[in-house]
């Protein structure tokens, strides 16, 4: 039997990044990337949105699934940066 893996969702995402930003923890990669800005928080979107292409072409499911994790991440410190929440996202599913 497959063993049953504890799994975080978007919105668990979403509410761990909210927290960091609000509390700011030493150490938090999160908080730097917020700190550091839009510009550069966009540009490792793009660069994740990069990988996961590649991936999608030459990679294992396994490391498809790791690219978009990584796109998914980023795609919420953006929201965090600008002050959107999943609600803003889903009305435009
Ligand atoms: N899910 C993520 C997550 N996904 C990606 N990243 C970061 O995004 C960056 C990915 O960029 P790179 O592609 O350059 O990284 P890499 O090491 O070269 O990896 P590859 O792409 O080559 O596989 C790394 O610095 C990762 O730390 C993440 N950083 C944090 N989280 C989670 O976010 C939460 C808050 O993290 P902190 O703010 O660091 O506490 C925690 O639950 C973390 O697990």
């Amino acid at each position: 039997m497959k063993e049953s893996v504890l799994v975080k969702s978007f919105d668990a995402l979403y509410a761990e990044l909210a927290d960091r930003a609000a509390t700011r923890p030493e150490g938090s990669g999160t908080v730097a990337a917020l700190d550091a800005g839009v510009h550069h928080i966009g540009k490792k979107v793009i660069e994740e949105a990069g990988e996961v292409w590649i991936a999608a072409e030459h990679e294992s499911d396994e490391a498809l699934a790791g690219e978009i994790s990584q796109l998914m991440y980023w795609s919420a410190v953006l929201m965090v940066s600008r002050g959107l929440t999943p609600e803003d996202i889903y009305r435009h599913l």
